[in-house]
């Protein structure tokens, strides 16, 4: 049996690992237009802002490593097409000297890439997006430039808020935009958002919410981006404002989602038999929705190869549905959540309701201590759990998992009331927050 990958980063890679370690004499190829494979996008802030001595150590596998597990691996090579009839994809390296590999089964694993706004001016000099490690380096390039005072990230979702805390690591002026009116709206309710907010002030950002970008000015390089609201000097633009599906190879022949995800099956099988999808390129199934939905996740994709990879292997294995769970730090202010906040199960029609608590981490007579917050999300009628929102500065960031298992479950809030949750007050109180929040669910 051959399958043929195309996407070698964090999907790819688990698909192929997961081939590879468990169904021996399988036969693999992996095919990747970047030079390099499995950068984590989630150091790319750490080491721009300096957080971090430097990138090197944000790969973990090369080329090499699938070699020696008897894998053949084509870099720098993009696939143009795909003959889905007689099952042979095409290839091309950057030689332009042109490939083609046929495959008994096909897993794409081709990702994201970045929503472009298409305003005047998208193409001067200065303006950047922060997907792959190289528009990571010359992010970090543009920095260093003594010219470069203000820098503009337009997008306060995870890799706006992430990069604007950067570059004012580095120093410089920051002003961060978004079209709603916080940041992070995707993700938490404006109660945990504002706090977010406040720290990003407090840190010497400058907010621009409820504003859209609608130009860029400059003569070969930006100086200025103008907005509904008002035009500013800049010296370099991050845009930041989501990714979108890659889909281009498989669109027309596949089913696909509203964004052009590729929709699979609990065996990431897509609408053609031989055809799986995975990570960023592919749909997924979401509990808390209990709709199959888009969430592009580094977890997501790793999870997602591997049921492929069984499957493709010949072990039935379900996929069991996530919740979208992450995590953020930001200036020593930790949020995490899962599932849905009150926003996002309004927007899809959920009827929900929800409960809050605010405490100190431990007793008040630990002197390292710092107030949680929290809020839990609840659907009205069955009463199961949908969502859950965490910030602090203390390390609050383990709480989310439980949540994300009761989601999974569908356990009820009025379970959580009762839950044996240990105490020691190095760590927590004797009245948990999540017991407290949960006792006063309605
Ligand atoms: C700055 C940043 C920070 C992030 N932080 C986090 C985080 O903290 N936590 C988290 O869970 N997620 C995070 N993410 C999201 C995460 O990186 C993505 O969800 C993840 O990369 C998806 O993996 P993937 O393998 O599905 O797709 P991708 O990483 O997009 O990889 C797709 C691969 O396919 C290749 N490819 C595409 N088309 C072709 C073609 N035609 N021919 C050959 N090769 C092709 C590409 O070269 C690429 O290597 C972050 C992303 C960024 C950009
Ligand atoms: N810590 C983590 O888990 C991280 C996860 N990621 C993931 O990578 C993916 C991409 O990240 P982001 O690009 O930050 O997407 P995002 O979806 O997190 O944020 C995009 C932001 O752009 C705003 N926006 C959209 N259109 C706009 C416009 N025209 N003008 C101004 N603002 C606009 C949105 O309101 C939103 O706040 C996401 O799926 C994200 O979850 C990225 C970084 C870190």
């Amino acid at each position: 049996m051959k399958t043929v990958i195309i996407g070698s980063n964090h999907a790819g890679i688990a698909a192929a690992n997961t081939l590879l370690d468990n169904y021996p004499g399988t036969e693999v190829v992996l095919i990747d237009r970047n030079t390099n494979l499995s950068y984590l996008g989630c150091g790319t802030a750490l080491w721009v802002g300096r957080q971090i001595d430097g990138y090197e150590d944000l790969f973990y596998t090369n080329e090499e490593a699938f070699r020696k597990k008897g894998a053949k691996i084509f870099m720098e090579s993009s696939v143009t097409s795909i003959d889905f009839n007689n099952k042979i994809v095409y290839f091309e390296n950057k030689a332009g000297e042109k490939s083609e590999e046929s495959y008994d089964k096909l897993i794409l694993a081709t990702g994201s890439k970045p929503i472009i706004p298409n305003i005047p001016g998208k193409d001067l000099e200065g303006l950047h997006f922060l997907k792959l490690f190289q528009e990571g380096q010359e992010v970090d390039h543009d920095m260093s430039r003594e010219d470069v005072k203000t820098v503009a990230v337009i997008g306060a979702g995870y890799i706006g808020v992430e990069i604007a805390e950067a570059a004012k690591r580095r120093g410089k002026n920051v002003l961060l935009f978004d079209a709603m009116p916080t940041s992070l709206a995707s993700y938490y309710d404006p109660e945990f958002t504002h706090n977010m907010d406040k720290n990003l002030e407090e840190n010497g950002i400058e907010l621009h919410f409820g504003e859209l970008a609608t130009e860029y000015k400059g003569d070969k390089r930006v100086t200025q981006l103008v907005t509904d609201k008002g035009t500013y000097d800049v010296d370099m633009v991050i845009n930041a404002i989501g990714f979108t599906a890659n889909s281009d190879l498989g669109k027309d022949h596949l089913e696909t989602f509203r964004n052009g995800a590729y929709l699979v099956d609990n065996h990431q099988k897509t609408s053609d038999d031989s055809v799986y999808a995975v990570g960023d390129c592919a749909t997924i199934y979401s509990n808390a929705l209990e709709a199959t939905t888009y969430i592009a996740l580094a977890t997501n994709a790793v999870r997602s190869g591997i049921v492929a990879g069984h499957n493709v292997g010949g072990t039935e294995l379900d996929a069991i549905g996530v919740q979208g769970s992450n995590g953020i730090s930001i200036f020593g202010y930790n949020m995490v959540s899962t599932g849905l906040s009150v926003a996002a199960a309004k927007k899809a029609e959920i009827d929900v309701d929800y409960t809050d608590f605010e405490d100190l981490q431990k007793p008040g007579f630990i002197k390292e201590n710092a107030p949680v917050k929290i809020r839990i999300v609840y659907e009205k009628s069955s009463r199961r759990i949908v969502g859950a929102q965490l910030a602090s500065t203390e390390d609050i960031s383990a709480n989310i998992h439980m949540f994300s298992l009761a989601i999974q479950e569908h356990v009820t809030i009025d379970k959580l009331k009762l839950l044996d949750i240990f105490f020691l007050p190095h760590f927590n109180q004797p009245y948990n927050y999540i017991t407290m929040a949960a006792l006063r669910a309605k």
